[in-house]
């Protein structure tokens, strides 16, 4: 359904991501993961539309998005990792707002609205301004406004930022439900283990070019690793993180002399 073909993006001459290409298919949740600086969010922003890639094209359905950008975006939901919202709405004004301008009918998005803020247990903030809503809250708001119109492909980067423990299951029960109703689902998050637990392939990438595209149970079988965080660290290369914290407060101790 979405198939990324060798994508690749510049800035002033230096590869943000190099030659990415992976597919996800109606029901399977997809795991993209990555140290900070990878090329993550570059991807998930040329996916959205809102960067242009230097070379290479993201398909829907076979189409390239960018034959028909407006059909393409009534497709997708998507919870960025840092988003503009609207303080001065409540949570239904938004979620109201974020409907019109999908074309949904009045009535039906009011009623769904209010059902998805009930259940994602801001029923009795929905009047309330956002801007008095703590980050959890708010990024609540921001998942029932990608579910709102019933997307096919839902796109969630780092949405478990601020969520509680309940919010947090609840979401990740939530990933199971949407795969089984058949959406396809690109889940960027540096939780591993929730994308250990949850994902059907994850795909790491580091330094804009993909390392791996597996089932999470293949990458640790294969690379003989307990779990999913040790085979991205071997992956990544990650630095010794016990050696870097005791300089940093060697470091510390030092600046006080
Ligand atoms: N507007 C920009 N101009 C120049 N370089 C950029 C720009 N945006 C991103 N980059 C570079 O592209 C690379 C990939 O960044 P990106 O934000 O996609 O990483 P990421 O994997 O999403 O990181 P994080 O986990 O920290 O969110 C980084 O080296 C970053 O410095």
């Amino acid at each position: 359904m979405l198939s990324i073909q060798n994508l690749t993006k510049r800035y002033r001459g230096i590869p943000a991501i190099d030659d990415v290409s992976f597919t996800v298919a109606p029901g399977e949740i997809v795991g993209y993961l990555g140290p900070n600086g990878s090329g993550k969010s570059t991807t998930v922003k040329i996916i959205t539309g809102i960067l242009e890639p230097s070379g290479g094209s993201v398909l829907f359905h076979g189409r390239d998005i960018r034959d028909d950008m407006t059909g393409f975006r009534a497709s997708f939901g998507y919870v960025p990792e840092e988003a503009q919202v609207y303080t001065h709405l409540s949570g239904l004004e938004y979620l109201q707002l974020v409907g019109r301008l999908r074309g949904l009918e009045e009535r039906p998005l009011e009623a769904r609205a209010t059902r998805l803020l009930e259940l994602l247990g801001l029923q009795s903030w929905r009047h309330s301004p956002i801007s008095v809503y703590s980050k959890g809250m708010k990024q609540r708001v921001l998942i029932a406004a990608a579910l709102l119109h019933n997307p096919r492909l839902l796109i969630f980067d780092e949405p478990l930022s601020g969520l509680d423990v309940v919010s947090a299951r609840l979401f990740k029960d939530l990933l199971v439900e949407l795969a089984a109703e058949g959406k396809a689902i690109l889940y960027i998050s540096h939780v591993l283990e929730v994308v250990e637990q949850v994902c059907d392939r994850v795909i790491v990438i580091a330094k804009g070019r993909i390392l791996a595209d597996a089932p999470p149970a293949d990458l640790t079988r294969l690379m003989a690793l307990p779990n999913l965080e040790s085979v991205f660290a071997e992956l990544v290369e990650q630095q010794d993180t016990k050696l870097a914290a005791k300089n940093l407060v060697e470091a510390m101790r030092s600046a006080h002399v």
